[in-house]
């Protein structure tokens, strides 16, 4: 299978490097010839529907069940050909282990040496939360996960809330277990808990507090679900939201101590840590981009229904207010350093990427240097300087190797040079050609 895998929350646009590699991997596989005489492969006749809103093109869409031949079932809500493409192109029957972890990593694994790394704990005011259960290593990928519910971004538009509720409670039930889904809902686990208080108290009362149980709409519960547990992926180069059992439970923090990488077809995910974790302590992955200023961080998780307490969020004033000056000053100085680059003052301009270079490191943002280590690999070239650009050429192998973007087939990690790294990155590069331009 393929060794590659993307990440969203990076600055580096590393699926351009992976496409060839990916379509490869998709067109070796045949159409699947009996799709169309019944419902196989699917395990149930899918259950299809329209688009209600007159603003977009009439669009016909179903909820898909498939039971995978390894790993967990899934459920798609999608158009017809979305479905056919996920299907046909193999992507469901994946092995996310081969994607994510070495050869010699998986003998370990399933050997039982590598003891589970988290469980899953309640949480004051998150509800809950996932936490180390043995020390996790810098850089290891210690959780695989497979999405269990898969539903189209563009139903959101196309279809009124009642029927994508009614749907998607279809395709809940239709899974082998469906409350897997349903205990997500952190007002189902209070309900449960008020329904076991009244019981008592019906005991002792003969049916008071009865009222408090008022019935839910179809659909309602899973919907809260999918809008409190669920995450963005691209299957097919269609944007959905996928609900991830594990992966959904993990909470977000502004420097988090892990981070999410997608297998090519989007439909696994590895959790892999940025440094190394204590037993005890919580992971935490960035359910927004990176670097951005408090009060933009606040503004993306909005969005998601939360006012964000972590660490970062909740330390004093003034702590938070020097960790916006140096975000803001990082990303004014990328802008005046493609202004420089234009106008031909490198040497200014290597002074500030250095700049930025050290102030990402005190901000903890790592993760964001290879970019940076591109352009002073560029910049450095263009005062043909080829051993300093070589030097930052390594440091950003170096990174990108340990983020896992490189793969985990370490012989392939050879080749990439000064030269390679130049032609196929990514942002940096792109960024720099048009200031060159
Ligand atoms: C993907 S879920 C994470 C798991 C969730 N705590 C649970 O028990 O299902 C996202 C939800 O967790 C809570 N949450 C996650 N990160 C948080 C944070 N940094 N501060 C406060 N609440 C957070 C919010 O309620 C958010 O809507």
């Amino acid at each position: 299978s393929c060794p590659y895998v993307t990440a969203t929350n990076e600055q580096l646009d590393v699926p351009h490097i992976l496409e060839p590699d990916v379509q490869q991997l998709l067109n070796a596989n045949q159409p699947n010839e009996t799709a169309s005489k019944s419902h196989h492969p699917w395990t149930h006749k899918p259950d299809c529907f329209h688009t209600t809103s007159t603003k977009v093109a009439k669009t016909k869409y179903c909820v898909y069940n498939y039971n995978r031949v390894k790993g967990q079932p899934i459920t798609i809500i999608t158009t017809p050909n979305t479905a056919t493409n996920i299907i046909e192109s193999e992507t469901l029957d994946e092995e996310p282990i081969e994607i994510f972890i070495s050869r010699k990593q998986q003998d370990d694994w399933l050997e039982g040496e590598v003891k589970p790394a988290y469980e899953i704990v309640d949480m004051e005011g998150k509800d809950k939360g996932v936490v180390a259960t043995r020390k996790i290593k810098k850089y290891e990928t210690f959780m695989i996960d497979t999405v269990l519910v898969a539903s189209d971004l563009d139903l959101d538009k196309a279809v009124i809330r009642a029927k994508r509720a009614e749907e998607l409670a279809l395709g809940v039930d239709r899974l082998p277990d469906p409350s897997v889904v349903r205990s997500l809902s952190a007002r189902a686990g209070k309900k449960k808990a008020k329904k076991e208080e009244n019981a008592d108290k019906d005991a002792k009362a003969d049916g008071e507090g009865k009222e408090s149980d008022i019935e839910e709409a179809v659909g309602e519960l899973e919907m809260r679900v999918m809008r409190t547990n669920a995450f963005g992926i691209q299957a097919q180069g269609v944007g959905m939201k996928g609900l991830f059992p594990e992966v959904s439970r993990i909470n977000h923090a502004c420097n988090p101590n892990a981070f999410v990488m997608f297998s090519p077809s989007g439909l696994s995910v590895g959790i892999k840590s940025y440094r190394e974790i204590q037993p005890g302590e919580e992971i935490t992955i960035s359910y927004l981009l990176l670097g951005q200023k408090s009060t933009d961080r606040q503004a993306g998780l909005r969005k998601w229904g939360f006012k964000c307490s972590c660490d970062l969020c909740s330390s004093p004033p003034s702590v938070l207010a020097a960790s916006d000056e140096r975000r803001v000053r990082i990303s004014s100085s990328e802008n005046s350093l493609v202004d420089l680059w234009k106008v031909g003052q490198v040497q200014s301009a290597i002074r500030l990427a250095e700049e930025i270079v050290d102030l990402m490191k005190e901000e903890e943002l790592e993760s964001m240097l290879t970019d940076e280590y591109v352009i002073l690999a560029r910049l450095h070239l263009l005062l043909e300087e080829k051993n300093k650009a070589e030097e930052y050429a390594e440091l950003a192998v170096e990174e990108l190797k340990n983020l896992g973007f490189l793969g985990v087939d370490e012989r392939e990690w050879d080749d990439w040079n000064l030269e390679k790294l130049l032609k196929t990155f990514g942002e940096a590069a792109a960024a720099m050609r048009k200031a060159e331009q």
